[in-house]
């Protein structure tokens, strides 16, 4: 896939380097709008790192990153101001509750009227019987679902969320679907960083398979799809 014009999350030889390794060698992505990607590889490929880059919270050693027409490292706050992130761990306040996360991220982005999305979200994910309750004893799954409600709630232009399916009832995995196919309609670009291939295959358009921290290959989701894409998935990690 070459370089797109206009595309909304838009990566070029990116590298990210931590001291000796290479957490990210050479990434190159693209999404428009309306479009979501799944990042699939094996452990240390690269995948959360590249998430990383995109959501502010790593800074690129070299190459481009470039989120909703602004780059992370030139114009931080806009391009943060574009995404919404759930990140693979963290994140969440162990002594604050689904409704202080939320009301804390209305705030910092100044949302007016966002109650009744903030509740639709919660009930969404079947979180609205424990909007008021620390997330200190959340489930491994509670928290994944509350992650990506705190991702979806400001309708960002890019949705970025790192194993959201990692321990998720199959409950939950349909509202994150839906919060995915939800993004997409109103134009927004999705990527999804997960090991469920077959999660990765019926949310995504496309997939991009990085090795290494290298992207190896960027196939259309019907190619990842059933025993063949399994196949060819393995094929390209070996
Ligand atoms: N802060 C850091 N300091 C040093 N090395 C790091 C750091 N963050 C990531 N790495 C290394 O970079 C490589 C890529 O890690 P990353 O977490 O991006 O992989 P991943 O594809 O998300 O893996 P997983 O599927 O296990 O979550 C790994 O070798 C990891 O050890």
């Amino acid at each position: 896939m070459g370089s797109r014009v206009g595309a909304v999350i838009d990566v070029a030889g990116l590298q990210v380097r931590f001291g000796t390794v290479d957490a990210v060698a050479c990434v190159d992505l693209q999404v428009e709008a309306g479009q979501a990607l799944a990042l699939l590889g094996r452990n240390g490929a690269g995948k959360s790192t590249t998430m990383r880059v995109l959501a502010g919270v790593v800074p690129p050693t070299s190459g481009r990153a470039v989120v909703a027409g602004h780059d992370v490292r030139t114009e931080p706050l806009l391009a943060k101001r574009s995404v919404g992130y759930c990140p693979d761990v963290g994140g969440l306040v162990p002594r604050a509750t689904p409704w202080e996360h939320l009301q804390l991220s209305a705030r910092l982005r100044r949302l007016e009227g966002w109650e009744p999305r903030a509740r639709g979200l919660l009930e969404q994910f079947d979180l609205g019987d424990v909007a008021h309750r620390v997330t200190a004893g959340f489930s491994h799954g509670m928290g994944r679902r509350l992650s990506v409600v705190l991702a979806a709630l400001h309708e960002p232009e890019v949705l970025l969320l790192d194993e959201p399916f990692d321990g998720v009832d199959p409950l939950g995995v349909e509202a994150t679907f839906a919060v995915v196919e939800d993004a997409r309609a109103r134009g927004a670009a999705v990527l999804v960083s997960t090991h469920l291939r077959d999660l990765a295959v019926q949310v995504c358009s496309e997939v991009a398979v990085l090795r290494g921290g290298v992207r190896v290959a960027t196939v259309s989701a019907d190619h990842m799809a059933g025993d063949e894409g399994a196949r060819a998935y393995r094929a390209l990690l070996a």
